[in-house]
């Protein structure tokens, strides 16, 4: 049995049809049979005694049905308009036929509204609000053709004098909606919708626009366990993190204006753009040999590289890639990875080219941190740069840097360019060693003494700090001075700390020593902050989980409406159920207030949505565009029309 309630405006004398009485045929008989809708709906039926051919009962038996008396005026406005959905808290599902059945539902010549009755019923019990509707006689409503082609068999209800698509009708089949325990769950604001008071023109003194919460059950708010981290009012990804993710996106696409003659292909890659104008020397060089790196796209898998080329080099040994094989192999947040290594000619030189991991929008901690930079300008003023980093912040490069340098130890290797322009802030306080296994091809030598060049770690680790800490390049140059000012700016623990790292003497260092010095204290600090930093990525996802449900939706709804074709029928998209479809896009997306003022309400279209998405029982009416016919249908009614529909694009777009 429907759950679609097709009211339509009769056709042009059809009036007079039911005045006339015709040839009683095996129809009519039925129809005998049939109670009458306008009695089921409204509780009367004006023209009961003048010629309707449907079962009337008696006046007792259908005093549940009748609608209180009218108190507001009858607007005119222009359709389609905002109408308040049917919470279902009353309705049970009854009857509806799944994917496929509406066509024929709506078509059905005998409807009984199954799931209907026990809300009217309801509302009889329920004390009659003065926006209730109307069963005074009125003016008889014009008399439009319908949109909708719903064949010979269709059951045409007559307008009566309170026509079925006035709001003061839906009201009474729809109550407003009140807030439940459930449906006041976090998330729901009751000033979400800022335009309650305009779409509720006809209720000036009671207003009942339903106001669109959005569900705990439809819409997700954050996981319970991220009270740890703040809570966000957005539905959407926090502009922050999508305008880091946009940035990163755009800097992944970028190409160059300029044509530097690069080779179109090198080795599996392609798409080569430099990352920085070649030329330029800013700070002191930590390789001997001049290097440029470009942004490359793998044929193999599509995605972006650098390329470090050193030119004019020259390899010697074989034997030097030895060691590339084993970094490939580290995989770890504090590294950049090194993939591989290969000499070639397409420059016109003799080359020797590393291919690492790209990160996008990173930049060195000399670019970060040291690097003068013009005063940031805010609300119109310039913003004074931070005179140096946060005692925080030291302490999570120190850790993470600390555990990168012990991971590359640990494998029998040494980090060699724990520098300020090769250590890459890749992230909100994220820094990874850069270049790693680069000295290990550019100064090879077989009897090379790799206990020497870890302690050498210690050593740069020791420096990097103390210039991240006194904001210079030349920190190094005065240690006592330098130290001075540590000390003043930071605990004594980081001073220790930096103390311990660049004093050459005493016994050779080693992790466990560092890890001392560093603290387990602030290793779980930094194990903190990660976990909550992942855990409020993790909240984002979880909008962003619930927006792709969304886009799936609208782009349904996108490859259905407004087709121009399908299977050789140029109305396919405006007959059988896709007219529901068109009719549930323009609730959704077209309303407009009682000044014909598109309404654009985010609230609505996402409650909308997604009560969609989840083919609930709740009904909503869709009024036509002329304002002359109706339907009452479920949104699980509609997800399998949209359903139908998209199966039947679907099979044929794979014919
Ligand atoms: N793997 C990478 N992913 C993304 N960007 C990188 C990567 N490596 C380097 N960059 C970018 O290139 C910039 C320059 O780094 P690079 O190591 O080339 O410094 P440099 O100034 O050329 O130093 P040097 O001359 O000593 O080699 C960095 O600040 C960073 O923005």
């Amino acid at each position: 049995m429907s759950a679609a309630i097709p009211i339509v405006a009769p056709s042009p004398g059809s009036e007079q049809l039911a005045e006339t009485p015709a040839r009683p045929t095996k129809k009519d008989q039925a129809q005998r049979r049939t109670q009458c809708r306008n009695e089921l709906i409204y509780g009367s039926c004006k023209f009961a005694d003048s010629g309707c051919p449907f079962y009337h009962p008696s006046k007792e038996a259908s005093v549940s049905f009748t609608t209180p008396p009218v108190t507001t005026s009858q607007p005119a406005t222009p359709a389609p308009r905002e109408m308040p959905s049917t919470p279902n808290t009353n309705t049970p599902s009854k009857g509806t036929s799944g994917l496929g059945g509406l066509s024929a539902n709506v078509n059905a010549p005998i409807f009984v509204p199954k799931g209907f009755t026990p809300m009217l019923a309801g509302q009889a019990n329920t004390p009659s609000s003065s926006t209730a509707p109307s069963t005074a006689p009125a003016e008889t409503p014009t008399t439009q053709p319908t949109e909708y082609d719903y064949g010979d068999d269709f059951h045409f209800d007559y307008l009566d004098d309170t026509p079925y698509n006035k709001p003061n009708e839906i009201t009474a089949l729809a109550p407003p909606f009140v807030p439940n325990s459930q449906q006041t769950a976090e998330g729901y604001t009751p000033a979400i919708d800022p335009y309650a008071h305009e779409m509720n023109p006809y209720y000036a003194e009671e207003p009942v626009y339903p106001r669109q919460p959005l569900q705990y059950d439809l819409y997700n708010p954050p996981l319970p366990y991220m009270t740890n981290i703040p809570q966000q009012a957005n539905p959407f990804l926090a502009d922050d993190v999508r305008e880091m993710l946009q940035r990163r996106s755009e800097a992944i696409m970028e190409t160059s204006p300029v044509d530097y003659k690069l080779p179109d292909e090198l080795h599996v890659y392609h798409s080569l753009v430099p990352i920085e104008p070649p030329g330029e020397t800013r700070h002191p060089r930590v390789f001997q040999w001049p290097s440029i790196s470009y942004k490359a796209i793998s044929a193999k898998d599509g995605r972006p590289y650098i390329l470090r080329r050193f030119e004019g080099f020259r390899l010697m040994h074989e034997a030097a890639f030895a060691a590339i094989s084993v970094w490939n192999q580290i995989k770890h947040p504090g590294l950049v990875t090194l993939h591989e290594a290969f000499t070639t000619r397409a420059f016109g030189d003799s080359s020797l080219v590393f291919v690492f991991d790209y990160h996008p929008n990173s930049e060195s901690l000399y670019m970060a941190h040291i690097k003068p930079k013009q005063p940031q300008q805010k609300a119109g003023r310039s913003q004074p740069h931070a005179p140096h980093l946060a005692e925080a912040t030291m302490w999570s490069y120190a850790v993470q840097l600390a555990d990168a340098m012990r991971v590359a130890h640990s494998h029998n290797l040494a980090l060699r360019t724990l520098e300020l322009t090769k250590v890459l802030l890749t992230g909100k306080n994220r820094v990874r060693v850069n270049c790693c296994g680069v000295f290990d091809v550019l100064n090879f030598n077989p009897a090379h003494n790799v206990i020497g060049f870890q302690q050498n770690d210690y050593m740069n680790f020791g420096k990097l700090l103390l210039e991240l800490a006194c904001n210079s390049t030349a920190a190094a140059t005065n240690l006592p001075k330098s130290m001075d000012m540590v000390s003043k700016r930071y605990s004594p623990d980081l001073t220790k700390l930096i103390l311990y790292l660049i004093t050459p003497a005493g016994p050779p260092k080693n992790l466990d020593k560092l890890f001392e010095y560093i603290g387990s204290r602030r290793v779980l600090d930094e194990l903190n902050a990660v976990s909550n930093y992942a855990d409020s990525l993790e909240g984002q996802l979880m909008s962003e989980l619930e927006n792709a449900r969304l886009v799936r939706l609208m782009t349904k709804l996108g490859f259905i409406n407004e087709r121009p074709e399908f299977d050789h029928d140029p109305r396919w998209s405006e007959t059988g159920d896709r007219y529901i479809i068109k009719l549930f896009r323009d609730y959704v997306f077209h309303q407009v207030d009682i000044h014909g003022n598109p309404v654009v309400n985010l609230s609505h279209v996402l409650a909308c949505l997604n009560k969609l998405d989840a083919g609930i029982d709740e009904r909503v009416m869709l009024v036509s565009r002329d304002e002359q016919s109706c339907l009452v249908v479920s949104y699980k009614d509609i997800k399998s029309a949209i359903e139908t529909a998209f199966t039947d694009l679907s099979r044929a777009s794979v014919r």
